[in-house]
C-alpha cells in the first residue's frame, strides 16, 4: 500500500509535465490568434465549442461557413484555434500560393503526426534534402510513358469490378458502389506499383483491408480528441495497443510482398528491367537498394505511402464523379454519347491510350466533381519560421490548411458554387481565375505526383461502368455528405441503382 502512494504521485506529475508544452503554444497562438480573423476564441479551448457533438460530416458546412463570414468582412485568410493548436486557412488561391510556393515551409502539419510511425520518412511525410532525392528518384514511375503500361491493370481490374458488380444486382436492387470501387483501386494500385495481384475485389488479403480501415478510423478519432494527443493518456486508454496491432499487420503485408517481388527478380521469375522509365515503382526502389540509395525500411515506407495515398483518394473521387453523374441524367448522358463516340459501342473492349484524351466534355466534368468534392478536403503545413501574409503575421509552429474544400467554394470565384456546371472548365473562364482556386491535387513543388496516374485510372473506370449502367441514385444528394478527414469519404456511400445499358 505505502509503495502505492508515490507512485501514484509520481504519475501525476509525469501527467502534469507532459502538459508543459501544451501550455507554451496555447498561451504564444492566443497572442497571435487574437490579431487574426476568425470565429471568437476561448482562451483555452480555443473554438473547440464549434465542433462538440459534431461529426466529421458537419464540418465541411462549419468550415464553408466560417470562411464565407470572414470573405464577406474582406478577409483573405483566417484561423481557427483547439487547444495548442492554430490552423491559418488561407481563403483564396492568391493567399494560398504564398505557403505553397514556398520552398522552405514545406514540413506536414501536426495532423499528420499520426501517421508518422507508418509513412514516416516516405513521399508524403519526408522532409528536406531526403524528399528531394525520393522525389526525384520516383518521378519516372508516373512518366507518360510508363502510364501508358499501366493502361492493361487498370482495364483488367476495371472488368472484375463490373463482373463483381454485376454479381451483387443478382441479389440487389440498390447497390453501394463506394467500397466497390476501393477494393478497385486497392487492387490496381498492387497491381501497377508492386506488380501483384492483391484480389482484394475476390475477397483476398481481407485482414489487410480491414487494417487499413481501423488505421484511418483511429486517425479521425485521434485528430477530433485533443485529449488523445497526450502520449500517456493514449497509452492509458489503450488506443495504442490498438495502433501497434493494426501497424503490424500494415507493415508485415508490405515487407512480405517486397520479399516477394526481390526473390522474383534475384531467380530470374520476372525479368529485371534496366531502364529506369520502363521499370514499375517497386523495382525503382528496389534497383536504389542494390545501389545502397534506400534501406529495406526506406522501401518500405515508400511502398506503403503509395499504397494509402494511391487508392482512398481515387475511389473517393470516382464515387463523388458517378454521384454527380447520377444527379444529374443529362450531364450522364453527354458523357456516356461522348464515351460512345470515342470508343465504339462494345462495353467489353479495353480503353487505350490513343483514343483517351478525346473525352473533352468527359474531363471538365471530372474536374467540375474534384471542384465540387475535392477528395483531399486539406493538407497541411508546420511553419518553421514566423511568416508575413496579407499584413497578418502567422507564428512559426503554427499550422497553414490549405483547404480544396474551402477554396472551390469561394463564392466570389465560382457563382453558385453549389451548382454542378462543367463549363466552369471551359479555357476561357479558367483563364479569369488564379491558378491556385483550383487545386484538388494541391500545388506547387509538394503537388500529388499521382495526379496524372489518379485521372488515368479514373477515366478507366468510368469507361467501363459507364458502358454498362445507367446511374439513378438512391438517396438525395445531401443525404449522404463529403466527410472531413484524410480523404473526403461520402458519410452513406453513394447508393445507386444501376440499369444495364445493354
Ligand atoms: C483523386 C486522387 C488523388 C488526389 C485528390 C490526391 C491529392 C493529393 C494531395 C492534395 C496531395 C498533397 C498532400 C500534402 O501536401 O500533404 C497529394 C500528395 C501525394 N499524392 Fe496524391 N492524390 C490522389 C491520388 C494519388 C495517387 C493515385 C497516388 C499514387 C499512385 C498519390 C500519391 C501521392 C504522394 C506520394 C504524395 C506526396 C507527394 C510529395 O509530398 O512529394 N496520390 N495528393
Amino acid at each position: 500500500m505505502s509503495i502505492l502512494i508515490p507512485v501514484a504521485v509520481l504519475l501525476f506529475l509525469v501527467y502534469i509535465l507532459s502538459f508543459y508544452d501544451h501550455v507554451r503554444l496555447m498561451r504564444k497562438f492566443w497572442i497571435y490568434g487574437g490579431k487574426m480573423p476568425g470565429p471568437p476564441a476561448h482562451p483555452i479551448f480555443g473554438n473547440a465549442s464549434l465542433f462538440k457533438n459534431k461529426t466529421t460530416e458537419d464540418f465541411v458546412e462549419i468550415f464553408v461557413n466560417l470562411a464565407n463570414e470572414a470573405r464577406a468582412k474582406g478577409a483573405n485568410l483566417m484561423r481557427t484555434q483547439v487547444m495548442n493548436r492554430i490552423y491559418v486557412w488561407p481563403l483564396n488561391g492568391k493567399t494560398a500560393a504564398t505557403i505553397l510556393e514556398s520552398s522552405t515551409e514545406m514540413n506536414k502539419g501536426d495532423d499528420y503526426s499520426f501517421l508518422v510511425p507508418w509513412l514516416g520518412g516516405g513521399l508524403l511525410m519526408a522532409q528536406g534534402e531526403k524528399w528531394k532525392n525520393h522525389r526525384k528518384m520516383l518521378t519516372p514511375a508516373f512518366h507518360f510513358a510508363k502510364l501508358e503500361g499501366y493502361l492493361d491493370v487498370f482495364n483488367q481490374e476495371s472488368k472484375v469490378l463490373i463482373d463483381c458488380i454485376e454479381k451483387a444486382m443478382e441479389t440487389q436492387e440498390m447497390i453501394d458502389l463506394f467500397p466497390f470501387f476501393k477494393r478497385c483501386t486497392l487492387d490496381i494500385i498492387c497491381g501497377t506499383a508492386m506488380g501483384i495481384k492483391f484480389g482484394a475485389q475476390l475477397g483476398k488479403n481481407h485482414e489487410y483491408v480491414k487494417a487499413v480501415e481501423g488505421f484511418n478510423k483511429l486517425t479521425v478519432e485521434y485528430s477530433l480528441n485533443p485529449f488523445l494527443w497526450n502520449k500517456f493518456v493514449y497509452w492509458a486508454l489503450g488506443y495504442q495497443k490498438m495502433h501497434d496491432d493494426f501497424l503490424l499487420i500494415l507493415k508485415k503485408f508490405t515487407n512480405d510482398a517486397i520479399v516477394e517481388r526481390r526473390a522474383a527478380i534475384a531467380s530470374g521469375e520476372v525479368e529485371k528491367e534496366t531502364s529506369k522509365r520502363k521499370m514499375n515503382f517497386l523495382d525503382i526502389l528496389l534497383s536504389s537498394e542494390e545501389s545502397n540509395e534506400l534501406t529495406s525500411e526506406d522501401i518500405r515506407k515508400e511502398v506503403d505511402t503509395f499504397l494509402f495515398a494511391g487508392h482512398d483518394t481515387t475511389s473517393t473521387s470516382l464515387s463523388w464523379l458517378c454521384w454527380n453523374l447520377a444527379h444529374n441524367p443529362d450531364v450522364q448522358e453527354n458523357v456516356y454519347r461522348e464515351i460512345l463516340t470515342v470508343f465504339g459501342e462494345d462495353p467489353n473492349e479495353d480503353v487505350t491510350s490513343e483514343k483517351i484524351n478525346r473525352l473533352e466534355y468527359t474531363e471538365r466534368v471530372m474536374k467540375e466533381s474534384k471542384r465540387m468534392f475535392a477528395p483531399v478536403p486539406g493538407v497541411q503545413r508546420k511553419l518553421t519560421k514566423d511568416i508575413v501574409i496579407d499584413g497578418i503575421t502567422i507564428p512559426s509552429e503554427g499550422n497553414i490548411t490549405i483547404s480544396p474544400t474551402v477554396l472551390h467554394c469561394n463564392p466570389y470565384i465560382y457563382e453558385k458554387p453549389e451548382k454542378f456546371d462543367p463549363d466552369r472548365f471551359l479555357p476561357e473562364e479558367c483563364a479569369k481565375r488564379h491558378s491556385y482556386d483550383y487545386i484538388p491535387f494541391s500545388a506547387g513543388l509538394r503537388n500529388c505526383i499521382g495526379q496524372k496516374f489518379s485521372i488515368l485510372n479514373e477515366k478507366v473506370m468510368l469507361i467501363h461502368i459507364l458502358k454498362h449502367f445507367r446511374l439513378e441514385p438512391k438517396l438525395g444528394f445531401y443525404e449522404t455528405k463529403p466527410l472531413f478527414e484524410v480523404v473526403a469519404k461520402p458519410s452513406h456511400g453513394i447508393p445507386m441503382k444501376l440499369i444495364r445499358r445493354y
